[in-house]
């Protein structure tokens, strides 16, 4: 069942004569219980979108929906009833400094109006769920920021949320401790039943955590679906350039001219399917040569995808036929012109991250 939708929702800003569209005519639907991702380039719409659901950003036309009830003109009371079942944290994690961590805790009990007596009670136990019991008393400017996240966590779920937003919630943190509070944060999924949505620009995270994942661009939502099919058959090109530098298939540049001749392919395989046999059967039955550039498989949760680059070669029939077979025997299947092979990487890592110079790009905008 739906807990979020998203119904032709649109978001526009007006700045002096320029219109920024940020969110265009977007459909979402997001299950009650699940971790849905939504990724995509710098200045996608991606926050914009993800505050439309706690009405942070109100929809310039189009509806939101909570458990199926129209939320989108809620005011007052209704406002703060919304804002109570939906928590939020950022890559910032915007803890109040000059307070301590229990007291930050304290203003969100204080927000959602839980009695006075029950706040010690309640921060002890919030504490304890992110694994910090014994930091109540210190201040966030002495916390790891790991730490600080699982604080700014721990306040989110103050009020029992049914939903968590996470604005690229593991952006500012090293990959050790970013694991950590995926684990943390599959946990409160799993075991409170919160369903989460994530921002993030990482496939790493995407991969580790997300149950159905929507890419973006320029405000739309061009693909979405469950992360395993969206990723191991991207079908868009923003998709595809995402998948393709976190698959890391690219062969160095300058590798490129000392290739002997043939046609150049990326097979894509579920993980249990094994292409060695395949490979060298192909090249037997046309006699043609196989060379294995480039192998990877990454883990999908449970699932693993792989990734082949081959250079096929041989006497245009047999190299044609050889060719064919592949394509009918594996779920991805493309063919690379040797020109763009070796700088797919560098192009794609350095427009989809979501660097500070991008920020301040848009902040300028
Ligand atoms: N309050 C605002 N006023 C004007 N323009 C805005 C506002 N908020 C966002 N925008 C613009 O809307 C577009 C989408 O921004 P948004 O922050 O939603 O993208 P994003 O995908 O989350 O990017 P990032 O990953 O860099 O955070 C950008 O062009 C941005 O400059």
């Amino acid at each position: 069942m739906a807990i979020i939708e998203l119904k032709d929702v649109s978001v526009t800003f007006h700045e002096g004569d320029r219109t920024i569209e940020a969110v265009r005519q977007v459909d979402l639907s997001v299950s009650k219980g699940e971790i849905f991702g939504i990724v995509g380039f710098s200045g996608a719409g991606k926050s914009t979108l993800v505050r439309t659901i706690n009405l942070l950003e109100r929809p310039t036309s189009g509806q939101v929906l909570l458990d199926g009830h129209d939320i989108t003109q809620a005011k007052g009371s209704a406002l703060r009833d919304v804002r109570k079942r939906i928590g939020f944290i950022f890559q910032s994690f915007n803890l109040i400094g000059n307070v301590s961590v229990g007291r930050n805790i304290e203003f969100a009990l204080k927000a959602g109006n839980c009695p006075k007596r029950e706040w010690s009670a309640r921060v002890a136990q919030l504490l304890a769920l992110v694994g910090l019991e014994s930091k109540a008393d210190s201040y966030p400017s002495s916390l790891s920021g790991g730490q600080q996240q699982r604080v700014s966590i721990a306040r989110a779920l103050a009020n029992n949320p049914e939903i968590l937003l996470c604005d690229e919630a593991t952006s500012a943190l090293d990959l050790e401790t970013t694991g950590e509070i995926l684990g943390l944060l599959q946990r409160i999924n799993r075991e409170l039943g919160i369903t989460i949505v994530f921002i993030t620009h990482q496939l790493d995270v995407a991969k580790q955590i997300f149950d159905h994942v929507a890419v973006m661009e320029e405000g739309h939502i061009v693909e979405q679906g469950e992360t395993f099919d969206i990723f191991g058959a991207p079908q868009h090109p923003t998709t595809r350039a995402l998948v393709e530098r976190y698959l890391g298939v690219a062969v160095p540049p300058q590798l490129v001219p000392s290739l002997p001749d043939g046609t150049i392919v990326e097979l894509r395989y579920k993980g249990e399917d094994a292409l060695e046999p395949l490979i060298s059967a192909v090249a037997r039955r046309y006699d043609v040569a196989i060379n294995v550039l480039h192998a990877n498989v990454e883990y999908f949760g449970a699932q693993a995808i792989g990734v082949l680059l081959v250079l096929v070669s041989g006497p245009d029939d047999a190299l044609r036929a050889a060719l064919e077979t592949l394509r009918s025997r594996v779920f991805g299947f493309r063919e690379l012109d040797r020109e763009s092979i070796g700088q797919v990487d560098a192009g794609d890592s350095a427009s989809l991250s979501a660097s500070e110079n991008d920020k301040e790009g848009k902040s300028r905008a």
